[in-house]
C-alpha cells in the first residue's frame, strides 16, 4: 500500500564504479535541483492546485505582453469549444430521446432525431474551427514566449558585474535557468490544454448535473484514480531527474570529450579513447537500469489507477442500470450520461496531467525568475558622473580584492599611478594579482577597499559604461570571435561602421597583413572553424587580430583613455614578440596610457615604470635600472630569464640562478 499512496522517496543512486573512479565519487549538484527537491518532494496535488495561480499569471503575463490579441484569440477559441462541447452534448441527448423515448414507427422516429443529428455535426464542425484556431494562435505565442524569456535570460547575463560572472553560485544560477525559457514555452501550451480541460470539465459535469445529480460525483469517483496514477508517475519521474542528472550529465561530459577537438590529440596518443569509452559504456548502463526501473514502475501505478478507474466505471454503470430499472432514469438520459461520462472522466485526467505539466515546468521557470531577480540585483548600475575628456592620470590607492570564493585577498593595498602618455609594466609570477589588477583598473571589478581614481573623480560615482568605453583590453585568452576576420577587428568598437579601408590602418599597425593576404577571402574571410568554408588562424595569427582590434578600438577615441595588454606575446616567435613590444609601446600617446602585464621580462625593460606583483602585493617598483640596481625580485626574474636566452646557453639552462624570494 505505502508503495502506492506513501510519498515518493528520493532513492540514493546506485551509480557505476565508472563514475566512481573518474570524479572520485558519485556527483552532486548543490544548487537549483537541490532547490527542485523540496518543491519535487512536495509535489502533491494540493501544492500543484496552490501555485497554479501565480505561474499561469506569470505566463499568461508574458503571453499579453507579447501579442494580447492572439491571447484573446486563444481564450475566446476554448471558451467557444467548451460551449460546443455542452451544446453537442444537449444535441446527443436530443437524439437519444428521439431514438429511445419517442413515439411513432421507425421512419417517423429517424425523421425525429434528424434535427439532433445535424446539430450534433454543426457543432463538430464548430469545434474543430475553434480547435485550429486555437491551435494556430497558441502556436503563436508559445514561441513568443520562448523568445522574451530568452531574451530576459540573455539580457541579464549580460549586464551583471563581472564579480557575479566569477561567483560559483551565481555561475550555477545562469547554468539551471537556461531551461526556464523552454520550459516557458511548454508552460503556455500546457495552460491552454489545461484551460481547454478545465472548461469542457465544467460543461459536462454541468451537464451530468442537469440530467441527474448522482452522474456528477460518479464522474469524479471514475476519473479520480487515473488523475492520481498521473500525478505519481510524474512525481516519481520528476525525483528520478533530479536524483540521477548530474550522473546523466557526467556520462554525457564523457562522451563529449570523446569527439572534442581540444581532446583529439590526446585521445588518441595517449589512448584516452578506448579507456574512456568503456567508463562511458559503464556510466551509460547504469543510467538505464533507471530509466528501466521508473519504466516498471510506471506501468504497474497506470495498470493500478486503471483497475480502480474501472471498478468505479463498473459501480457507475450498477448505479444506473439500478436508476434505470427502479424508474428513476430514462433510458435515454442513460445513453446521453455513459458518453457524457467518458468524455468527463478523460477530460478531467487531461486535466491533471496538465496541471501536472505546469507545475513540473514551473520549477524551471521558477529558476529563470529567481536567477532574473539575482542578476537585477547585481548589475552593473546605470548612470552617474560623466567621466572628463581630460582625467591625466588613473591612480589606484591601497585597493585590496578578493574573489567571492577565496579566503586570501587577489590584491592587497596595491597603489600605482598611470600617467596620460606612459607605459607601465606590471610583473609577477603566477597568481601573483597582475590580471585581477588589469581587472580593476578597466573598471571591471570594483575595488573593495581603498580606491581608483579616473582623474579626481572616484569610479564608484562614474557612469561605468563611460569609464568602460575609455578602456581597450587586450588580453591572452582575448575573443576569438566566429565572425569574419573583418568583423573580429571592427568588434574593437562595434557601434562605429567600418569600411576594409578604414581598418587597414589597423592591420597594417598589427603586422597582420601578411596573415590577411594569405586568408582566401581577404578580410570577409570567416575565422570560424564551425562553419563550411570557414579559416583557423594559428594561436600567433590570432594575437594579430586582436593586436589590430586593440588598436581599431585606440583609433577611433580622442579622448584621455587606459591601454591595457596582458600576455600580448605569449604566442609569437621571438621575432614577433621583439615587434609587438615595440608596437604597443608606440601606442603611449598624451591622451593614453599603456599597461603592459607579461612574463617576458625582455618586453618590459623600456616601461616607464616597472610594478612587481608578489601574492598579491606590490613587491617593489621603479625604472629597470633602479629595479636592477636594487637587486631585488626584479633583478633576479630578470637575471633567470637573459641567462636562458644567453648566446652560449644554447637550451635553457638549469643551472640559471633561481628566483629568490627576497622577502
Ligand atoms: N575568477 C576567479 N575566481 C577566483 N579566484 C581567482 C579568479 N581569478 C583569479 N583568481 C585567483 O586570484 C589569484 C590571482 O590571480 P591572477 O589571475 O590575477 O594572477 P596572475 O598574476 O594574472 O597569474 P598568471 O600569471 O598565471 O596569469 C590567484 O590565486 C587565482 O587563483
Amino acid at each position: 500500500m505505502k508503495r502506492f499512496f506513501g510519498p515518493v522517496q528520493m532513492a540514493e543512486p546506485r551509480v557505476s564504479d565508472a563514475e566512481e573512479e573518474l570524479f572520485g565519487g558519485p556527483l552532486r549538484y548543490d544548487m537549483g535541483w537541490s532547490h527542485h527537491e523540496h518543491a519535487g518532494l512536495d509535489l502533491t496535488m494540493m501544492s500543484a492546485l496552490r501555485s497554479m495561480p501565480a505561474l499561469v499569471g506569470a505566463t499568461l503575463r508574458m503571453a499579453w505582453s507579447a501579442d494580447r490579441r492572439a491571447l484573446l484569440a486563444v481564450a475566446v477559441s476554448e471558451i467557444g469549444q467548451g460551449i460546443a462541447a455542452a451544446v453537442g452534448l444537449l444535441a446527443v441527448n436530443a437524439v437519444m430521446h428521439a431514438l429511445l423515448a419517442g413515439s411513432g414507427d421507425a421512419p417517423q422516429r429517424l425523421h425525429a432525431l434528424l434535427p439532433g443529428l445535424l446539430a450534433a455535426a454543426a457543432v463538430g464542425v464548430v469545434n474543430s474551427a475553434l480547435s485550429a484556431w486555437s491551435t494556430s494562435r497558441a502556436g503563436r505565442l508559445e514561441p513568443m514566449v520562448e523568445r522574451i524569456a530568452t531574451t530576459q535570460y540573455l539580457a541579464a547575463a549580460a549586464s551583471v558585474e563581472l564579480e557575479a560572472i566569477d561567483d560559483p553560485d551565481f555561475r550555477r544560477l545562469v547554468d539551471v535557468a537556461q531551461y526556464g525559457p523552454g520550459s516557458a514555452r511548454r508552460m503556455m501550451g500546457a495552460c491552454v490544454a489545461a484551460l481547454n480541460g478545465l472548461i469542457s470539465l465544467v460543461t459536462t459535469a454541468g451537464v451530468l448535473a442537469v440530467l441527474h445529480p448522482v452522474l456528477l460525483p460518479m464522474l469524479i469517483l471514475i476519473a479520480a484514480p487515473r488523475g492520481w496514477g498521473a500525478m505519481r508517475v510524474a512525481q516519481e519521474r520528476y525525483v528520478s531527474v533530479m536524483s540521477w542528472i548530474e550522473h546523466v550529465r557526467a556520462a554525457r561530459l564523457i562522451g563529449n570529450l570523446l569527439t572534442e577537438r581540444s581532446a583529439a590529440q590526446e585521445v588518441r596518443l595517449h589512448a584516452v579513447g578506448a579507456f574512456l569509452l568503456s567508463r562511458y559504456q559503464r556510466m551509460a548502463e547504469s543510467a538505464e537500469d533507471e530509466q528501466e526501473r521508473l519504466a516498471s514502475s510506471k506501468a504497474l501505478t497506470e495498470w493500478v489507477a486503471a483497475a480502480l478507474s474501472g471498478l468505479a466505471l463498473a459501480s457507475t454503470y450498477g448505479a444506473m442500470f439500478w436508476l434505470i430499472t427502479a424508474g428513476h432514469m430514462s433510458l435515454a438520459i442513460a445513453g446521453t450520461a455513459v458518453i457524457a461520462v467518458r468524455t468527463g472522466s478523460a477530460s478531467l485526467g487531461g486535466l491533471v496531467m496538465n496541471i501536472n505539466q505546469l507545475h513540473e515546468e514551473s520549477l524551471y521557470v521558477r529558476d529563470h525568475g529567481r536567477f532574473l531577480d539575482q542578476a537585477a540585483r547585481r548589475v552593473i548600475p546605470e548612470g552617474g558622473d560623466p567621466v572628463p575628456e581630460r582625467i591625466g592620470e588613473i591612480v589606484l590607492d591601497r585597493v585590496t580584492y578578493r574573489y567571492p570564493d577565496r579566503d586570501t585577498a587577489a590584491l592587497d593595498q596595491v597603489s600605482l599611478t598611470l600617467p596620460m602618455g606612459s607605459v607601465t609594466a606590471v610583473v609577477g609570477e603566477n597568481g601573483s594579482g597582475k590580471s585581477t589588477l588589469m581587472k580593476v583598473l578597466s573598471g571591471l571589478l570594483l575595488p573593495q577597499a581603498g580606491s581608483l581614481r579616473w582623474g579626481e573623480a572616484d569610479i564608484g560615482g562614474l557612469d561605468r559604461s563611460q569609464v568602460f568605453e575609455r578602456v581597450c583590453l587586450l588580453t591572452q585568452d582575448f575573443q576569438r570571435w566566429p565572425v569574419t576576420a573583418a568583423m573580429n577587428i571592427r568588434l574593437g568598437r562595434p557601434a562605429q561602421a567600418a569600411t576594409p579601408q578604414d581598418l587597414q590602418p589597423s592591420v597594417d599597425y598589427a603586422g597582420a597583413g601578411p596573415v590577411v593576404a594569405r586568408l582566401p577571402d581577404g578580410l570577409r574571410s570567416l575565422l570560424a572553424r564551425m562553419f563550411r568554408g570557414a579559416t583557423e588562424l594559428s594561436g600567433g595569427e590570432w594575437q594579430k587580430v586582436g593586436l589590430a582590434r586593440t588598436h581599431w578600438r585606440g583609433s577611433t577615441s580622442r579622448a584621455d583613455s587606459v591601454l591595457i595588454v596582458d600576455e600580448p606575446t605569449s604566442a609569437l616567435d621571438p621575432e614577433a614578440e621583439i615587434e609587438a613590444f615595440d608596437r604597443i609601446r608606440r601606442l603611449a600617446a598624451p591622451n593614453r596610457a599603456v599597461v603592459l602585464v607579461t612574463h617576458r621580462m625582455s618586453g618590459v625593460r623600456h616601461a616607464d615604470r616597472i610594478y612587481v606583483l608578489n601574492h598579491g602585493r606590490l613587491a617593489e617598483h621603479g625604472t629597470h635600472g633602479e629595479l636592477m640596481a636594487a637587486r631585488g625580485r626584479y633583478a633576479a626574474m630578470f637575471d633567470a630569464q637573459a641567462a636562458q636566452y644567453a648566446p652560449d646557453a644554447g637550451i635553457p639552462n638549469p643551472a640559471a640562478p633561481p628566483v629568490v624570494d627576497p622577502a
